[in-house]
């Protein structure tokens, strides 16, 4: 679905990663790993077309994406991609129904069929929960709300930061499967994770850093 050729970043003298060839797979699940520092949020926003890289080019389904107009960036981010981040990154003050309406609201998308809020919420526990307030939410309840945005948008592409850095392992799991279940409908998620057991549920990891490697994504073979 999208294609990495020879993708770098450098912030001046110093490179963050390098020579990054491989392809973001619809319906799989990519793991960002790497240390502190690494780069893994900075190839998030690359791919979120909030950062450029300093070589190298993306393609979405044949189409160059790499250095797009702000104003197609904007139109290319609202209509394919999902964010999910540690913080959750909710309108706190306002309530689920309407944290959920405002994410879908101006999408265009050829997508036949999408789930509505009430079977978004029903599929993260949170039925009937439509008219709660999100700060009085706990953080894992926050999590599941920012997770049936996703499921309502539907988009092509799940970008995630550290999605389950202040989760305990319950929620972890609930935002792993939910990810999967999205994936399963042709979706691609990306996840720049330290959690090991994020990573081992994932389909590939690459391990982001300056070592090149002929083939930086290694598959996750069931043990
Ligand atoms: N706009 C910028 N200008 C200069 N340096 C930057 C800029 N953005 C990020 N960096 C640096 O790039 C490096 C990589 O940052 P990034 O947040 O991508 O790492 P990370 O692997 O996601 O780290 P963590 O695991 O701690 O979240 C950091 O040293 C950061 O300070």
């Amino acid at each position: 679905m999208i294609d990495l050729n020879g993708l770098s970043k450098s912030f001046g003298p110093r490179t963050l990663w390098q020579d990054l060839t491989f392809t973001i797979e619809a319906g799989r699940m990519l793991a960002l790993t790497g240390p502190s520092g690494s780069g893994k949020s900075t190839l998030l926003n690359c791919l979120g077309l909030l950062d450029t890289p300093t070589t190298g080019t993306m393609r979405h389904q044949g189409q160059d994406i790499t250095r797009l107009s702000p104003r197609k960036a904007r139109f290319y981010r609202r209509d394919t991609l999902g964010y999910l981040f540690q913080n959750y990154a909710l309108i706190d003050n306002a309530t689920i129904a309407d944290n959920l309406s405002v994410a879908v609201k101006p999408v265009r998308t050829n997508r036949r069929s999408r789930p509505t809020l009430a079977q978004a919420l029903h599929q993260v526990g949170l039925a009937g929960r439509e008219n709660d307030i999100v700060h009085r939410l706990s953080g894992g309840e926050q999590q599941r709300v920012a997770l049936a945005r996703l499921i309502v948008k539907q988009p092509a592409l799940v970008l995630a930061d550290e999605p389950t850095g202040a989760l305990d392992l319950d929620n972890t799991h609930m935002v792993i499967a939910t990810l999967r279940a999205l994936a399963d409908t042709g979706c691609a998620v990306v996840i720049a994770t330290h959690d090991p057991t994020v990573r081992d549920l994932c389909d590939s990891v690459l391990q982001v850093g300056t070592t090149t490697h002929p083939n930086p994504v290694k598959e996750i073979t069931a043990a």
